[in-house]
């Protein structure tokens, strides 16, 4: 058994997630070549195991258990904290019908009923000292309904610290949907642990919330195959290797890499509402990041344009036009959009046409979504140039033409077709970052948190890609440009773990 999160060792390389299917045939393959009953039974131990190890002094303990195989885990696992921790006081919440029960299932059920369990006809009256969530856990894939969803409320209800078999019940193992019309509480006191497989729902949409603070993996054996995974999990990434660029003695500032960035409408541009700041804050996260010089075009009048950034005076300032009228957008990696308004739309073509390297965010991204048609971005794809799309779902929602609900409903999904439709790295933003890219496995990314969720922390991630694609060897494969940018998302996510108060750091704290 492992942790997964809080990530043990960030720099673990990526983990494969497994959907539905590949989890049921893995599993298929697994029983087959082992005595009946025994993944069940492995699986429950290791639930009964987790639950004494998290709390060890829960002395009241109730199992909800579902009528299916999530269930008869959980069985499993009364079963043996019945016996091997008998001084605790074990009750059984059973929702399942015996008529119905799948073959592990009913062996599970069988045990229990010879064991020194209580069996409650209905919701404990007072909260117990620990929940085991054993409801629903693979199988769900429709709305709850019925006496399962009376048992779901009460155990997002319940203040007990709940240890969820598998998955959260509830949850979508694909997708991370939330499938209950109650709404989801996040719980610090809340654990999973994934059996079998890693799923990538625990990890992106609904999942960090009802997941809890800790998710633990128990593979109980099994080997999936290569090529099986539907997304692949980033561990949190950690800085920069700042320790090898102070080695690097022969480095000069041109050879750390440059970044442009276009976008930051001043007032006189967009109807007297300046948003210059974005691009400010794209700028500083590039320089931070590492980038040797950092330039931010403004869009507006020359005259408009402050002849310094007071808070980092090393950015170079100028406008949109001066430095499309160079040659930086050939040579720096130009990071476009952030802030930029509606005027973004008449730099796109100029953009698209000249800038090898390019990461879109934001307007850009809006500016791009006003046109059906993907032929300027496929031929970037064909001349091994770089793009990558970083919108939040809002964005992603534009430019698949649906709405934000049908984006978050599947992510993995929705970010796999922004890639292939755009020919471009996708990040598709928000609790569980994707990065998706064409013809590659999906990356999702767990780091991030709440603490993000502020105006201008889309900016800063747009700054911090910026200077990582600088620097990255050109060319490159598609599958190190898809690790790199997933990286660097990693990395924005840690940002504010790094925050020393306990008010939540604004974009601009987020960087030192
Ligand atoms: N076999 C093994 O060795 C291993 C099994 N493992 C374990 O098996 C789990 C998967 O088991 P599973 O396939 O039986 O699905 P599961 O999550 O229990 O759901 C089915 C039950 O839920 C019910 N139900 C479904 N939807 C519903 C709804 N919307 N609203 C209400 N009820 C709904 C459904 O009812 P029915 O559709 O029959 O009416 C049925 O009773 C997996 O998560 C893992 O824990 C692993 O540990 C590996 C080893
Ligand atoms: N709840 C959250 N969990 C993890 N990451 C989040 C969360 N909310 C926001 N983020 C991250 O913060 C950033 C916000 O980006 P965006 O919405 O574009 O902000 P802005 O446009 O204001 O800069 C994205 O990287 C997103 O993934």
């Amino acid at each position: 058994m492992q942790r997964i999160l809080p990530c043990p060792t960030p720099s673990a390389p990526p983990r494969p997630l497994h959907d539905r299917l590949a989890s049921r045939q893995l599993e298929q393959r697994l029983a087959a070549s082992l005595p009946p009953h025994t993944l069940m039974q492995r699986a429950g131990l290791a639930v009964a195991r987790l639950a004494m190890a998290w709390q060890p002094h829960a002395q009241r303990i109730v199992v909800l258990a579902g009528g299916g195989n999530n269930g008869g885990d959980g069985l499993v696992a009364a079963t043996r904290l019945a016996r091997d921790w008998p001084q605790r006081d074990v009750a059984v919440w059973w929702q399942g019908a015996p008529e119905r029960l799948p073959d592990d299932a009913r062996w599970a059920w069988q045990q229990a009923r010879a064991a020194n369990l209580t069996w409650l006809q209905a919701a404990p009256e007072h909260p117990p000292d620990l929940v085991i969530d054993a409801l629903l856990g693979l199988g769900l894939d429709r709305p709850v309904r019925g006496t399962a969803l009376a048992a779901l409320r009460w155990l997002q209800a319940c203040p007990a610290p709940t240890l969820c078999v598998d998955l959260p019940s509830g949850l979508d193992a694909n997708t991370g949907h939330w499938w209950a019309d109650a709404p989801p509480q996040p719980a610090a006191q809340r654990a999973t642990l994934s059996l079998l497989t890693l799923k990538p729902g625990l990890f992106t949409g609904h999942g960090r919330v009802v997941a809890g603070a800790s998710i633990w993996f128990d593979d109980l054996g099994a080997e999936p195959e290569p090529g099986t995974a539907a997304a692949w999990l980033v561990a949190p990434g950690g800085w920069p290797d700042t320790a090898a660029l102070r080695a690097d003695h022969a480095s000069h500032k041109g050879s750390r890499g440059d970044v442009l960035v276009l976008g930051g409408a001043l007032p006189h541009a967009h109807a007297g509402i300046g948003m210059g700041g974005a691009a400010l804050l794209a700028a500083r996260a590039a320089l931070r990041a590492g980038a040797g010089r950092v330039y931010a075009a403004l869009l507006g009048d020359a005259e408009q344009v402050p002849p310094w950034d007071m808070g980092q005076p090393a950015l170079m300032l100028r406008s949109a036009t001066a430095a499309l009228d160079s040659d930086l957008p050939e040579r720096a990696t130009v990071v476009a959009g952030c802030g930029g308004g509606p005027a973004m739309a008449t730099l796109l073509d100029a953009v698209l046409a000249r800038c090898p390297r390019l990461v879109l965010d934001a307007d850009a991204l809006n500016a791009l979504a006003q046109r059906p048609d993907p032929e300027p971005l496929a031929a970037r794809q064909a001349r091994g140039w770089w793009t990558v799309l970083t919108p939040h779902p809002l964005e992603a929602a534009r430019l698949l033409r649906t709405d934000t609900a049908t984006v978050q409903r599947d992510r993995l999904a929705a970010a796999r077709t922004l890639a292939e439709r755009w020919h471009a790295v996708v990040v598709l933003k928000g609790s569980g970052s994707v990065v998706a890219a064409p013809g590659l496995t999906p990356r999702i990314v767990a780091s991030g948190s709440g603490w993000l969720a502020t105006a201008g922390s889309g900016d800063t991630l747009a700054g911090l890609l910026g200077a990582r694609l600088s620097t990255l060897p050109w060319p490159a494969p598609p599958e190190d440009l898809q690790a790199a940018v997933a990286d660097t998302v990693a990395l924005h996510g840690t940002l504010p773990e790094h925050w020393p108060h306990r008010w939540p750091p604004t974009a601009s704290d987020l960087l030192p």
